[in-house]
């Protein structure tokens, strides 16, 4: 990695970020009460929770609101894409899991076509649920399993490399609806077959815990909130915040920029002109109409988060 004056020079980056008057109230939709509703319905039904997080913010944007059946139930903490995550702090992190009451933890690449983690989870999964009661559900020989968690952090990859790995199957297909039953909500997802392990496919999507902007932001740019409700810009500029602060520099290199810069405006013109990505815009002239080009910042800014969301700037730890 090329030695950027601004890295020896670390104090010209912004040390905080400015959330100005931000709302967090809108930034995600309230409707999701019915799902958590079918959620708590069937919970009855299941031996082990599978809590699947983003592992780029271990502590940001988790809902605690199955937290009273977590407490009677097996609960294991899936942090899924590695691949994106930068690890090496990985023991500080399981501490702090631990000390906030999360005792099993995995991590996982669901993508990946042999994830040695995902071989790990049945036998895992097997022993926590035989070394706790059952629920008055001791005479059954298979399991039911409920993963759950905010949007976009790899709930259906992570059934599909189950899939892959213990049935040797493709994507998820449903295997039983019981009749009289809304299908969405007790429909069985297979995933193993020695021992018998079962998903509920319900819904599974909690809505994530914004406790300030910063966890909005965090959560936004790992695709869990909707972009257009937080603001491109500010994504984008949050993102480059981040970057400078954890030293990770390759955005300078992807987007030909020269030298680090803390600076977004800049940052976002230097990669629109880098893709060729400007606008036309009328201008009007003492000497009549013109058509000017400019960047299209917009257009910057979702290249900027798209390529850190692939993984594309290195790997990040926001939390
Ligand atoms: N890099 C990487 N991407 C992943 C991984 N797991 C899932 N993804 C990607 O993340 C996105 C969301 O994955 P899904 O499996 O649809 O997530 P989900 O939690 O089921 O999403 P919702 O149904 O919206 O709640 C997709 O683009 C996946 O390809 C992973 O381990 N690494």
């Amino acid at each position: 990695m090329k030695l950027y004056h601004a890295l020896r020079n670390a104090a010209s980056f912004r040390t905080f970020f400015d959330f100005g008057e931000r709302d967090v109230a809108h930034w995600f939709p309230g409707h999701m009460a019915k799902g958590l509703k079918q959620m708590r319905a069937t919970m009855k039904n299941v031996d082990c929770i599978i809590e699947i997080h983003d592992a780029r913010i271990p502590f940001s944007g988790r809902n605690p609101l199955f937290q009273e059946s977590l407490d009677v139930r097996p609960h294991l903490l899936v942090l899924n894409k590695v691949d994106l995550a930068d690890l090496s702090t990985k023991q500080r992190m399981v501490k702090e899991l631990e000390r906030s009451g999360v005792k099993n933890i995995l991590f996982t690449d669901s993508l990946k076509q042999r994830d040695d983690n995902i071989k790990k989870l049945v036998p895992m999964v097997t022993e926590m649920i035989n070394n706790k009661p059952r629920f008055n559900r001791e005479e059954s020989t298979s399991y039911c399993l409920m993963v759950i968690g905010v949007p976009n952090v790899g709930k259906s990859s992570l059934i599909n490399a189950l899939r892959r790995t213990y049935l040797k199957k493709g994507r998820a297909s449903r295997v039983g609806g019981e009749p009289g039953i809304t299908k969405a909500v007790l429909t069985r997802i297979q995933v193993c077959d020695r021992p018998i392990m079962h998903l509920l496919d319900t819904p599974g999507v909690l809505p994530p815990k914004i406790e300030s902007v910063e966890t909005g932001l965090k959560l936004a740019l790992c695709g869990t909130i909707l972009d257009h409700l937080v603001g491109e810009d500010v994504m984008a500029d949050y993102l480059l915040y981040s970057l400078n602060r954890l030293q990770k520099f390759s955005y300078v290199e992807r987007y030909g920029l020269g030298d680090p810069s803390d600076n977004i405006e800049h940052v976002l013109k230097g990669i629109a002109v880098k893709l060729g990505k400007t606008q036309r815009v009328k201008a009007i002239t003492g000497i009549g109409n013109i058509t000017v080009r400019i960047p299209n910042y917009t257009a910057a800014a979702y290249d900027f988060i798209r390529a850190f969301r692939r993984g594309e700037l290195g790997q990040v730890l926001l939390d």
